[in-house]
């Protein structure tokens, strides 16, 4: 899947994209199993290659569409960074993020916080990347600085569907100023609103997502 951004929340999944380094700031309270050569961040942060325009489409929602505002709860008490201890779990001694309590279907669990960048400064190899807007290609890659987010797994081979999906929100930054971020939402419950979608995501179940076909199409081979 190439970049990328997305107009709806299906376009918004993880693929191989690009990333470089740039200096941001780290918050004061780190989530419990923060890795110590990740920066933890409260917002997103921008390559210094974006353009202006670029820059502007990303703090400036339309006018013409309805748009969703998100507040920052940073670090994120409703998750938990877990390793993972099954061996039968295809990413064994790797990290899942698990639910802390029972969330209800429909409802924000935490924004996916990364890198901001165009294609000039995509990092191919990259697991943590995702489109964050389609017709810019810009992508948010999480690989160096992230938030809790960056450890959702996707369900393939854990679950037998995802629980949890990407949808665009805008993310209340302060003194009047918003920017266009990916957030993890439960799915909703469906039209019957039964059945296990219904149910939400249990405390102390993992949330996982679906990448997309192209996430692990553009992997097969590796290794
Ligand atoms: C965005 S990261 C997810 C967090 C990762 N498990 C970690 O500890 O940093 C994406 C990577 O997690 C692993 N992963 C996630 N879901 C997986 C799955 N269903 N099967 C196998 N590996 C998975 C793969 O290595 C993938 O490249």
């Amino acid at each position: 899947m190439g970049p990328k951004t997305s107009t709806s929340k299906k376009d918004s999944k993880v693929s191989k994209r690009g990333f470089k380094s740039s200096k941001t700031s780290s918050t004061a309270v780190l989530p419990k199993g923060w890795p110590s050569d990740t920066t933890y961040i409260g917002r997103p942060a921008y390559s210094k290659q974006l353009t202006p325009e670029v820059l502007t489409a990303l703090n400036t929602p339309a006018t013409t569409s309805a748009t969703t505002t998100i507040k920052s709860a940073a670090p994120y008490s409703n998750v938990r960074i877990t390793p993972i201890s099954s061996p039968t779990h295809p990413a064994h001694n790797q990290h899942g993020l698990f639910a802390t309590r029972n969330l209800q279907p429909d409802t924000l669990i935490l924004p996916y916080l990364g890198y901001a960048h165009g294609k000039a400064d995509e990092d191919p190899a990259s697991d943590y990347d995702l489109s964050l807007h389609r017709e810019l290609a810009i992508g948010v890659d999480a690989t160096k600085m992230g938030n809790e987010a960056r450890f959702i797994n996707d369900y393939r081979g854990v679950g037998l569907g995802p629980n949890a999906e990407f949808r665009e929100v805008w993310l209340d930054v302060g003194g009047g100023a918003v920017e266009k971020v990916i957030a993890v939402y439960v799915l909703s419950a469906g039209k019957s609103g039964k059945g296990t979608r219904a149910r939400g995501i249990k405390s102390g179940e993992e949330i996982l997502v679906s990448y997309g076909k192209g996430f692990w199409e553009e992997r097969k081979g590796d290794d």
